[in-house]
């Protein structure tokens, strides 16, 4: 009989404490370099009984942290029911665009949400438009989510701000001071961008700008997640998240995707491993969780081995069909 710490540690030891739940595909914005977490999925979407189920299951075996993510993850209109039909856990978070969190944060505190990221990659209105083709005033609403978010205690409060080549690679100083103005409050998340849609066009060298901020920096620390370095810069906290080549990030991957229309997804960026739970019965659902953390594999490896095998199960699957 296994443990249930063994259950959900991959044959690389890396032990899932985490999930990553994607709630839904759709979105009300369209930016230029988006993810959709891996998941160009059918817009078929879990209900609130099937996430409780999963993520109760899970939580029996050693995870005690939900991310939501998406798509919007605010679209859905039942987030609040999802949130109270979760058991207890550590961290319950979510990431969003920001446009919608205004009117909803004090309901998601409610609900049991314990924190936020908000995607914010520009402070200029016009350059926030041409990034998320949005109105140049939907910057605006973000700021007020961001602020109602801090009333209702959802922090520390992240933004989500992805490096792009060209249009706001000057504005982390400008980002710096927007967070020291909340004083704790808020947390800088400086993000490298991925090779999705566009993304490639607006690559640069996120390793120089991490190590310009080391230099800058009046303390390190290193979280256990990736191990992702933040640094505190004159009062102001910022976090790297480096993912590209990067084989100590997914070597402290603890985190298990699942597709917003219901399968356990062991990778970001491999597609062709996926598990469907979506009809399995409550007591099957831990042998399907044991299988997927089973085809967990490092994406980027500094071991020429694990590289190989890793590369034969990735197939295409961004936007333009590549
Ligand atoms: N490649 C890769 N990227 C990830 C992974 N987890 C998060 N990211 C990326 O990290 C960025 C920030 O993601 P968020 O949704 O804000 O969440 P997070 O920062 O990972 O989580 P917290 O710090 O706990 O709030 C996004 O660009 C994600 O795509 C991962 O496991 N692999
Ligand atoms: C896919 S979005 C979903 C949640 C929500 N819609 C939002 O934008 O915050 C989750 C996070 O991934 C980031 N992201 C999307 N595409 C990315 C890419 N190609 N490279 C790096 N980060 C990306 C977004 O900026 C956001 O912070
Ligand atoms: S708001 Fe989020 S999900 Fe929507 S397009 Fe932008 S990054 Fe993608
Ligand atoms: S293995 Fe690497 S690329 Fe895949 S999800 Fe984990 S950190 Fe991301």
């Amino acid at each position: 009989m296994k443990s249930s710490k063994d259950l959900l540690t991959d044959r690389f030891g890396r032990t899932v404490t985490s999930l990553r739940i994607s709630l839904t595909n759709r979105c009300n914005l369209d930016c230029i370099y988006c993810h959709s977490e891996g998941d160009e999925g059918t817009r078929n979407e879990m209900t609130v009984e099937m996430i409780a189920q999963i993520v109760d299951t899970a939580s029996k075996f050693g995870v005690n942290k939900v991310k939501f993510s998406g798509g919007e993850p605010l679209v859905r209109t039942d987030f609040e029911d999802i949130l109270k039909a979760l058991p207890e856990l550590k961290d319950v978070s979510v990431t969003t665009n920001g446009v919608l969190l205004k009117g909803r944060a004090h309901d998601l505190k409610e609900a049991g949400l314990d924190r936020v990221n908000v995607s914010l990659d520009t402070l200029d209105p016009d350059k926030y438009a041409y990034i998320t083709h949005g109105r140049p005033e939907d910057l605006y609403e973000v700021l007020e989510g961001i602020k109602a978010a801090i009333d209702a205690g959802l922090t520390p409060v992240k933004i989500n701000m992805v490096l792009l080549k060209g249009i706001n690679e000057n504005e982390i100083d400008d980002m710096l001071d927007f967070v020291r103005g909340y004083s704790g409050d808020l947390v800088l998340q400086i993000i490298q961008v991925m090779d999705f849609r566009d993304g490639a066009q607006y690559d640069l060298d996120a390793k120089k700008i991490e190590e310009d901020l080391e230099r800058r920096a009046d303390d390190i620390r290193m979280r256990k997640m990736h191990h992702r370095k933040s640094y505190i810069i004159n009062g102001a906290e910022v976090e790297f998240v480096r993912p590209i080549e990067n084989a100590e990030f997914c070597a402290n991957c603890n985190r298990l995707r699942i597709t917003a229309d219901g399968k356990l997804k062991p990778c970001l960026l491999v597609n062709d491993n996926l598990i469907d739970f979506t009809n399995a019965k409550q007591e099957e659902l831990p042998e399907l969780l044991r299988a997927s953390i089973e085809r967990r594999i490092p994406f980027y490896t500094d071991s020429e081995e694990k590289r190989i095998i890793e590369k034969k199960t990735i197939i295409g699957d961004r936007k333009d069909g590549s």
